[in-house]
């Protein structure tokens, strides 16, 4: 806790789904995932303090406003707090500043990060001290992807993709982001893929079997021969230029290339720390994305800072 307990700073990581396969639509509108996270040093930052009433501010790590963040009730970081107040009665507002690295709708869960921050923030701002599960509850309610940005590392998803199993790797990756010029929504995705398979059953990926073997066998290799995404060919097929980006990664010599999550942001894994540093500087050049960022993991999840 920083200065005083009226004040808390969390860092949270954003995700790249190695692995991630849908099942079909369920009644209940969502899909059943199998799918391999892994948590990558792409940070946003909360301070929480005691305030008046609830507040959620969300800036860039240069200070200026961040298009397409609610800042009301409907800001997941906000929703997060409200959720925990609720359950824990003797809390108090709070005001909630995020500075936001994470791209926003851009498949690499960065409202989940913010709710899985808030929840982390206020429970040690008041006190509360959860246990570690009901606060993966409280998560899963909030949204799929929460319960994993709580976790990080690398891990497993069933269910929604809010299942957790740790996978027990020390293998570092080392990637090459390619950031979108405009978000995706995920149930969009979700929908695209849908029809997709209405129209023509497209190839489904594989099982999370390779990818688990490629990972305990250390070869990056094997790791990027394992990458796959059945949302990607939604994704494409509702920005059609992701394909060349992905081209574009793979030519400046990553040795895999995939869609994150619902995207569009693209993750290309390289041998390297220093070939990612090779490829981010060549894929820039190419001007096929908005920006390019290297990053890698495993990190841990939400944790207090400072
Ligand atoms: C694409 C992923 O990022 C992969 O990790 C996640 O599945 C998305 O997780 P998320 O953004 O936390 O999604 P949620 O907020 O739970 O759900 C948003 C919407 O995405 C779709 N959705 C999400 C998760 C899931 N397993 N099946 C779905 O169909 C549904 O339309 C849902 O209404
Ligand atoms: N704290 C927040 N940060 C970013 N977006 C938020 C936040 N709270 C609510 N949102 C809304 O959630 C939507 C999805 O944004 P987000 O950045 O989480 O997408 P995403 O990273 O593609 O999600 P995922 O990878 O979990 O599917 C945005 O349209 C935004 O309006």
């Amino acid at each position: 806790m920083s200065r005083s307990t009226q004040e808390v700073r969390v860092r949270v990581p954003a995700k790249i789904n190695l692995l991630l396969a849908v099942g079909d639509l369920r009644p209940d509108g969502y899909h059943d995932l199998v799918t391999v996270f892994h948590a990558v040093d792409l940070f946003d930052e909360l301070v929480v303090r005691l305030a008046d009433r609830h507040s959620v501010r969300t800036v860039s790590p240069g200070s200026k406003a961040v298009a397409g963040v609610p800042a009301g009730a409907r800001n997941l970081a906000g929703m997060a707090a409200r959720r925990l107040a609720k359950e824990y009665r003797a809390t108090g507002p709070v005001a909630i500043e995020i500075t936001k690295q994470i791209p926003v709708a851009g498949g690499m869960a960065g409202g989940s990060a913010d709710a899985a921050g808030a929840l982390v923030a206020c429970d040690r701002l008041w006190g509360t001290d959860v246990p570690r599960d009901r606060l993966a509850a409280i998560a899963a309610e909030l949204g799929s992807d929460v319960p994993f940005a709580l976790r990080g590392g690398t891990a497993v998803g069933t269910g929604r993709g809010n299942l957790l199993s740790p996978v027990l790797t020390r293998m570092q990756l080392h990637w090459v982001l390619g950031l979108g010029h405009e978000g995706l929504l995920t149930p969009a995705v979700f929908g695209e893929l849908d029809r997709l398979r209405a129209a023509g059953d497209p190839p489904r990926v594989p099982g999370v079997e390779d990818m688990l073997s490629a990972l305990a066998s250390h070869d990056v290799h094997r790791v990027a021969a394992a990458l796959g995404n059945d949302l990607q060919a939604a994704a494409i097929s509702l920005q059609p230029g992701l394909r060349r980006t992905l081209q574009a990664g793979l030519q400046a010599g990553a040795l895999g290339g995939i869609v994150s999550g619902s995207g569009p942001t693209t993750a290309f894994l390289c041998e390297s720390a220093q070939a990612a540093a090779d490829v981010a500087t060549e894929l820039a050049g190419t001007g096929t994305c908005r920006s390019v960022r290297v990053a890698s993991g495993p990190v841990p999840g939400a944790r207090v800072i400072g």
